[in-house]
């Protein structure tokens, strides 16, 4: 099933015009990732699913449904988790308090408090403090068990790595490999090559709001990456 379509989308904001012509997919079961440097247009493919950009041409359509009814507020409910670009954490509630916002009504699964504490023990043991009291790879777990909660058909993560020391990356990198064992649909917006290669097995490179390039990642060259991506 395809998850996510994208077929000759200009968006952007007011007058701004950032994406030109993007045409992107995500199937159910995939990790892909959206691979480019600062500012070229990454996050406004998110944005334009939950319209905070507008869509000016083209389609953008979730589990075959046209998503212009999808916004921040319920594209959990539709099945569409996104860890945001600087996770967001609330800081006047605990990691548990946190979690249960990711929570969405009527989507059950594999993914409830007990289930994201297993696999991030680090957010059991931290339950009752408040969620920026952490440090910014645990604040980043904890951002991704937040979407896991809410049993996304599809789980959007806007540059996981940023902020983080190498080491940590490592360690997102794993979680993220453990995830994709299990099956779950993965969007990846990085620059972080090695996070890149770790978790996705397909790639869009965006370049000034367009895609350039796109393949299977055994098939990215290195011209391509230090034309696009800082390397
Ligand atoms: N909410 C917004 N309102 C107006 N302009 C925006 C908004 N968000 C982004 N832009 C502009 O859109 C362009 C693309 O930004 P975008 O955040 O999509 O890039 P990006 O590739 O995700 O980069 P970064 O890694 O720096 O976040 C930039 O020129 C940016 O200033």
């Amino acid at each position: 099933m395809t998850l996510l379509d994208l077929e000759k989308v200009d968006a952007g904001y007011g007058s701004a015009r950032v994406l030109h012509d993007v045409s992107l997919r995500v199937t159910a079961g995939e990790r892909v990732a959206i691979l480019g440097r600062n500012g070229v247009g990454k996050t406004t493919v998110v944005n334009t699913l939950i319209g905070v950009a507008a869509r000016r041409a083209g389609k953008v359509a979730f589990k075959g449904r046209p998503v212009s009814d999808i916004r921040a507020y319920s594209a959990a409910r539709a099945g569409l988790s996104i860890v945001p670009q600087g996770r967001r954490i609330v800081p006047t509630l605990t990691v548990r308090e946190n979690l249960t916002l990711g929570a969405a009504p009527g989507r059950p699964g594999p993914w409830n408090l007990e289930a994201v504490f297993g696999m991030f023990p680090i957010l059991r043991e931290r339950a009752e403090t408040p969620g920026t009291a952490m440090s910014g790879g645990q604040q980043q777990m904890l951002a991704i068990g937040r979407g896991l909660m809410a049993n996304p058909d599809l789980l959007i993560l806007d540059e996981p790595s940023e902020g983080l020391a190498p080491v940590v990356v490592d360690e997102l990198g794993d979680t993220l490999a453990r995830l994709a064992d299990r099956g779950t649909s993965i969007l990846l917006i990085e620059q972080n090559l090695g996070l890149v290669r770790k978790v996705a097995e397909r790639y869009y490179v965006l370049s000034k709001g367009a895609v350039v390039e796109d393949g299977h990642l055994s098939g990215l060259s290195m011209e391509t990456l230090k034309k696009h991506v800082a390397v």
